[in-house]
């Protein structure tokens, strides 16, 4: 999606506004800086001129003057270069933990829409050239600008006609629309392929014991490669473009070095100006120059900017769930659904469903798969919304609650699968609870996870990413004590037991219907063992 300059320029004005002061103070040391230089060209005229004058003339003080502007633009380069790394550090922590926070908070939809390796880029590589722009190259390029009108000006007080050549031969086609457009194409097209590129790495490094054991790694070396290629290309494309205007630029450049050269040697020659103004023509040109070349280097990465703010900007735009004040019910008796429908985009998954579960009466969801058994329990998370009909919750006191996010701290969840996260077993079941060790010992002992005893670290054992190191089962019964330890009145449990062995399977399942007599248990299962264990069931058609 393309914003517009207004868009984007309104979205950086809020975000910089806690740095206004550090920006300012940058921006106003940086004009310092420029004076300082001009200064240096001003005073090594008049030193010059005074050295080569027929008559005598104090030389010292001037020279002193040269030493504290040259002195003085190191230091205040020096100040400024640290706040301005200082800032940019800042802003690129601030635009990460504010777009993962964002991306935490994604809808449905929307995590389905953007892949992990796509979002790291975003994250990183355009959270990178966003910073860059707005906490250093907008100001420095400001003060490039303010530099090189103050040169020409100096250098139009000189000679106006050298000043004019100058500006004459400037090459402004960089700031041409067409240009601009054709560089914002190009950097779009190298960016999606880079997030590709992001998003195979991606995979391949978190599925690698998968790949490797499905002998797949010469498909996915393939599709990597692809990709690269593609990339390689556009960049290619894109370094080809900028190599062809920057030569134009220092072609043009050296032909205006030149002229000044030429002119000033005529001049002299003619006795027109003195050695001083010679010199101070050729440093002036130079301090030309370098800001129109800065000026073509600033022109790709402005692109580079507006193309990486239009992704992050659309990041914000991904539909958010709303999070309203979670309301933690004493007790649930009842949960009904009544004529629930439910669609992702087109296919219809649940139709029309009603059914009713109490305390103290496990219901067990069956169904072949694919049926919207998950998706029901989505529904009861209010993960997803129906599209037609309600579910309500009834608590203690007989009052109706219509379901929605902030009745989702009643429920505890057991996903499906491996769900756990990088670090110790501790760190997975408690996560910010504040619990005693006993609750977590009973935690383990009700999900039959007494495993953790034998570990030689015990439950401070590290586990890698996904449970690495732990069996299926084993990290199917840390996530049942993860859920299990948060008091909830309901818990919802998806193929609890697909990793078990049929005498730990009905011991973890005896040991949670008692423990879970006075809450709503939902068992989503394909184990008909278990469905038996559960006063009810549906079945998904
Ligand atoms: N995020 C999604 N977007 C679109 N369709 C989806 C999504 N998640 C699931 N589906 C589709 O919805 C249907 C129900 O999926 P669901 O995961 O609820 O089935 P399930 O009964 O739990 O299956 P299983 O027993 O295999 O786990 C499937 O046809 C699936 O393709």
């Amino acid at each position: 999606m393309n914003y517009t300059y207004r868009q984007q320029y309104e979205w950086v004005r809020s975000f910089t506004q806690r740095y206004r002061v550090r920006l300012s103070l940058y921006f106003l040391l940086e004009l310092v800086g420029v004076a300082l230089s001009l200064l240096f060209v001003y005073w090594s005229k008049i030193a010059i001129d005074r050295a080569t004058a027929d008559f005598e003339k104090e030389i010292l003080p001037i020279l002193v003057l040269i030493i504290v502007a040259a002195l003085g633009g190191v230091i205040i380069r020096t100040i400024s270069s640290w706040i301005d790394e200082n800032t940019r550090l800042k802003m690129t922590i601030q635009l990460q933990n504010l777009l993962t926070k964002e991306q935490m908070l994604s809808s449905w939809n929307s995590i389905k829409k953007r892949q992990t390796g796509d979002l790291m880029m975003r994250l990183q590589e355009d959270n990178r050239d966003v910073v860059q722009m707005i906490g250093s190259a907008g100001i420095s390029f400001f003060v490039t600008i303010l530099k090189l009108l103050a040169s020409l000006y100096f250098l139009w007080s000189m000679d106006p006609i050298l000043a004019a050549m100058i500006l004459i031969i400037t090459p402004l086609f960089l700031f041409s629309k067409l240009y601009f457009k054709k560089m914002r194409k190009l950097n779009q097209e190298a960016k999606a392929a880079d997030s590709a590129v992001g998003n195979i790495i991606q995979e391949n490094l978190r599925f690698r014991m998968i790949i490797q054991a499905l002998g797949l790694l010469p498909h996915r070396d393939d599709k990597l490669r692809n990709e690269q290629a593609r990339l390689l290309q556009l960049k290619m494309r894109q370094i080809n473009f900028n190599l062809i205007s920057n030569t134009t630029v220092r072609i043009t450049m050296n032909i205006g070095y030149l002229i000044a050269f030429i002119w000033g040697v005529y001049r002299l020659n003619q006795h027109e100006i003195s050695f001083g103004t010679m010199t101070a023509f050729l440093q002036l040109v130079g301090r030309i120059q370098n800001p129109i070349l800065s000026g073509a280097a600033f022109v790709p990465s402005l692109v580079r900017f507006r193309v990486s703010l239009d992704r992050i900007l659309e990041l914000f735009e991904d539909k958010k769930e709303i999070k309203p004040k979670p309301v933690k019910l004493e007790s649930i008796e009842k949960i009904r659904f009544e004529n629930v429908s439910f669609k992702y985009e087109e296919t219809n998954v649940i139709n029309n469903l009603s059914f009713e579960v109490c305390v103290g009466k496990p219901l067990a969801i069956l169904g072949s798969s694919g049926r919207g058994k998950t998706t029901l329990l989505r529904l009861l998370l209010a993960l997803c919304t129906p599209d037609s009909g309600k579910i309500s919750l009834e608590d203690g006191i007989n009052t109706v609650h219509l379901l929605d996010e902030k009745h989702r701290e009643n429920f505890a969840f057991v996903p499906q699968g491996n769900s756990l996260f990088t670090g110790t077993i501790r760190e997975n079941i408690v996560g910010s609870l504040l619990v005693s060790t006993e609750k977590i010992e009973s935690a383990l002992e009700l999900s039959s996870a007494n495993f953790v005893h034998d570990l030689p670290q015990g439950i401070h054992t590290f586990i890698g990413e996904s449970g690495y190191g732990l069996s299926e089962g084993q990290a199917q019964r840390i996530a049942i004590a993860r859920a299990i330890i948060r008091d909830t009145p309901v818990w919802l449990f998806d193929e609890p037991t697909s990793a078990l062995d049929e005498e730990t399977s009905a011991r973890l399942i005896k040991q949670l219907l008692y423990e879970g007599k006075n809450k709503i248990l939902i068992f989503v299962t394909h184990d008909l063992k278990l469905a038996e264990y559960c006063d009810t069931s549906v079945y998904l058609h």
